[in-house]
Formats: structure tokens, C-alpha cells, sequence
């Protein structure tokens, strides 16, 4: 196995439009789990998505499109409790706008003994993000307990902060982050939306020092079209530029697309760096899609553009 990832796929909502007036909207399957999982396994690499879906017909249908996408789906299981939704579309000034209809959703009753039941002993990477920390206090354990698990057994753990206002609050999610970075191999805030409420500052440099000193070995900080700064310990910070996307449609899923590759990068041997700017190039192909997995960047697209 080379990574799994552990949260909540989502039916999806799009529209190009403010959500107070877009009436029609694409339906399709996202999450921030969903979208790092298909772009680790359109790498190649043998990815697991640990979740529980909806007992209903979307729950079917996420496994399906996990599976049709190369994501091995034997631990999504069903129920109990209903598939977690979210709409999403363009505020006047062309933000992204966010509306969740996942409260007591299926996944969101995910908790240890989900973590207990996947193989992470046989992880060469786990990826986890705060939106799955976020879901419930039994979610923030199972993330916790499975990140404990896969570095005591000597795998990698991915961690991406990814800072929801409408699931937690900074307090929480701060805690979060800092019960997982002392087991993270990497953690990838961006700046300066994790940054801010998290570690508060908006400057990506004083942003790694934080997450270095909550004991993370290294740190991307994503900064949208200025790039990652990537430290780590034992070498001074590297500003790496960003890749320039082909076509802009849309930013959703771009920061997962970034987790998931560089996971599926680094459990198949790449060095941090060449990970990182795999993941930079995946995350620029996937801004052509409309949602979170509109687009999906392939190996020899990703290679093309570094
Ligand atoms: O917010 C959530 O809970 C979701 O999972 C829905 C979205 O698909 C991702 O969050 C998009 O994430 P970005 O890669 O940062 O654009």
C-alpha cells in the first residue's frame, strides 16, 4: 500500500456564480479526501480512501467514482447515516464560497475503530488533513491515533492543515495541527489561509518555523501563484516558484491535488523536493476543472510541465 487517506468524500455542487443566485450547478464528487486520493492513484500509486459513506444512493455512487478513478475502495464502507454534500460557487469578488450539508453524516461518525480496521501498518504514507480533524471529536481521534500508528511503524505522514471556518473553529484546529506535527513527515499549510488562524501570521517563513517548531520534520507552505516555500530541519528554507497553470477554470481541489501527489510521490521514493514540485505541477493542471475533481493531472502531463 502506498498511501491511504482518511476523511470525507462529498457530493458536490458547483456553479460558476455566487451561491445566492446560481441556480443550476454541476453534480459531482469531491471532498478534500476524495480529491487528494484520485490525484495520488492518477499517479500510479495503490491508494486507499478509509471513510464511511452514506447508506444511500450516493454513498453507492462515491465508490464508484472512487473506483472508476484507480482509488482502492474496500475500506469506504457504508453507513450508518447519510453521504455529507457541499455547493460551492464564486462570490462577487470571485472567492470561492463554501456551504456544507455534512453534519452528522456517516463519515463524520468515523473513530477509531475505523483506523483500527485499515491496514496502516502496511502505509508507506498516510495523508490526513484538519477538514477530517474537523469532522467530529471521534474523527480528530482517529486522525491522531492513525498518524501515531503509521510513524511508529515507520511510515511517512502527510498533514494538510486546510483550515475550514464554517467546520471549526482556530482554536481547535490549532490543536489539531499540533497533535499530528510532531508525528508528520510533512505538513503543508497554505499562507495565508491556514497560516492566519492557526499559527497566526501571514509570512510563509515565520509559518514554517511554527509548524517546525510543533515538531513536523518538514514544511511546504503553499502560497497560490507565489509558490511553496519548503523547509525542513536541516537545510535553509527554499522559495520554489510556482508552476504556471496551462488554463484557469477553477482553484477547487487544487491544494488537495498538491497533498495527494506529493504523498503518492514520496511513497513510490521520490526526494521531498522532486515530491513537492510534482505536487506544484498537479495542483496548476487540476485549476482547468470545474470542482474538486474536474480535472485530473496525469503522470506524463505532471513530468511535462516540471
Ligand atoms: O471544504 C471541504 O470540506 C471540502 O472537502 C471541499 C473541497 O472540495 C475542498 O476543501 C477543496 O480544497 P482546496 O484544495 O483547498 O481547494
Amino acid at each position: 500500500m502506498d498511501v491511504i487517506v482518511i476523511g470525507e468524500p462529498l457530493v458536490e455542487f458547483s456553479a460558476p456564480a455566487p451561491l445566492t443566485d446560481a441556480d443550476t450547478f454541476r453534480l459531482s464528487f469531491s471532498g478534500d479526501a476524495l480529491n487528494a486520493a484520485v490525484a495520488a492513484a492518477a499517479t500510479g500509486a495503490h491508494v486507499a480512501l478509509v471513510t464511511r459513506v452514506g447508506d444511500d444512493e450516493f454513498g453507492e455512487r462515491l465508490i464508484r467514482f472512487a473506483a472508476a478513478h484507480g482509488v482502492d475502495t474496500r475500506w469506504m464502507r457504508p453507513g450508518p447515516g447519510s453521504t455529507g454534500a457541499y455547493a460551492v460557487g464564486a462570490d462577487p469578488g470571485g472567492e470561492r464560497a463554501f456551504a456544507y450539508m455534512r453534519a452528522g453524516s456517516a463519515a463524520s461518525r468515523m473513530g477509531p475503530a475505523d483506523v483500527a480496521a485499515a491496514p496502516l501498518g502496511e502505509a508507506r504514507v498516510l495523508l490526513v488533513s484538519g477538514v477530517t480533524a474537523a469532522l467530529s471529536p471521534s474523527c480528530a481521534h482517529a486522525v491522531r491515533h492513525a498518524a501515531e500508528i503509521v510513524a511508529a511503524a515507520g511510515g511517512a505522514v502527510v498533514y494538510d492543515p486546510n483550515f475550514r471556518g464554517r467546520l471549526t473553529t482556530p482554536g481547535q484546529a490549532a490543536a489539531a495541527l499540533a497533535a499530528v506535527a510532531p508525528h508528520a513527515t510533512l505538513v503543508t499549510p497554505s499562507c495565508p489561509g491556514d497560516s492566519l488562524p492557526l499559527l497566526g501570521t501571514a509570512d510563509a517563513a515565520a509559518t514554517a518555523r511554527a509548524a517546525l517548531r510543533l515538531g513536523a520534520r518538514a514544511v511546504a507552505v503553499t502560497q497560490g501563484a507565489a509558490g511553496v516555500l519548503l523547509a525542513s530541519g536541516d537545510a535553509p528554507p527554499e522559495a520554489i516558484p510556482a508552476v504556471p497553470a496551462p488554463v484557469v477554470v477553477d482553484q477547487t481541489g487544487a491544494g488537495d491535488a498538491f497533498a495527494g501527489t506529493v504523498a503518492a510521490r514520496l511513497a513510490t521514493g521520490a526526494p521531498l523536493r522532486a515530491a513537492v514540485r510534482a505536487g506544484m505541477a498537479a495542483a496548476a493542471v487540476s485549476l482547468a476543472g470545474q470542482g474538486g475533481t474536474g480535472r485530473i493531472a496525469t503522470p506524463h502531463e505532471i513530468d511535462g510541465l516540471l
